[in-house]
């Protein structure tokens, strides 16, 4: 039983909120899980999956224009229904509160409802953390952006990651229960 993590990162940011999601799916027992950046993906990969969890940062609100190319290769998958009932999830990162990252989910979230996914919500304990950092589209991440070139890469924060890798593995778990 297969689980794809995808990221469509431009710098690194996503990638890191992304492998959190994977660590959470592989704490599913029988779940294989393969993390990879949307440029070394072929469509028919996703063929023999039965959860499909992609993400991207934000670029001006709106998903990366490397997630955008690939999600324009999606076309043959739709057009043969192959996506059809499996579960799907999203994730995000910006660099500023309001900078859209709750937009980037939901445009997400839309090409998996042409391919009739079935999508999770990030949804779980209701605590002070999920109320500071959780969001229902999907797991996300605000990191500001690094004060310069040299300086080290701003990654998400704990609570970010603990709720990303929650949320991987309800997506997961969800994929394992329609499908087995
Ligand atoms: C051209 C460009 C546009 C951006 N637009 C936004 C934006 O609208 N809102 C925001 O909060 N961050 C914006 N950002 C910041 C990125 O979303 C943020 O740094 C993200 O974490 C980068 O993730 P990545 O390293 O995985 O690509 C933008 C960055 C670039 C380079």
């Amino acid at each position: 039983m297969k689980i794809l993590v995808l990221h469509g990162s431009m710098f690194g940011h996503t990638e890191l909120l992304g492998n959190a999601i994977a660590e959470g799916a592989k704490l599913v027992e029988g779940v294989e899980v393969i993390f990879k950046s949307v440029d070394e993906t072929e469509p028919d990969e996703l063929r023999d999956a039965i959860g499909i969890i992609w993400g991207s940062s934000g670029i001006f609100g709106e998903p990366s224009p490397k997630m955008a190319t690939f999600l324009s290769k999606l076309g043959q998958l739709w057009f043969t229904g192959a996506l059809q009932g499996k579960v799907g999830g999203v994730f995000a990162t910006a660099s500023t509160q309001h900078g859209g990252v709750e937009n980037v989910c939901k445009a997400l979230q839309t090409p998996m409802q042409h391919h009739g996914m079935v999508i999770v919500s990030n949804t779980g304990p209701i605590n002070a953390d999920r109320a500071q950092y959780g969001n229902p589209y999907g797991a996300t991440a605000v990191i500001p952006v690094e004060t310069s070139k040299e300086a080290p890469m701003n990654k998400p924060n704990d609570s970010e990651i603990q709720i990303a890798k929650e949320y991987g593995k309800l997506v997961a778990e969800t994929a394992k229960k329609l499908h087995s």
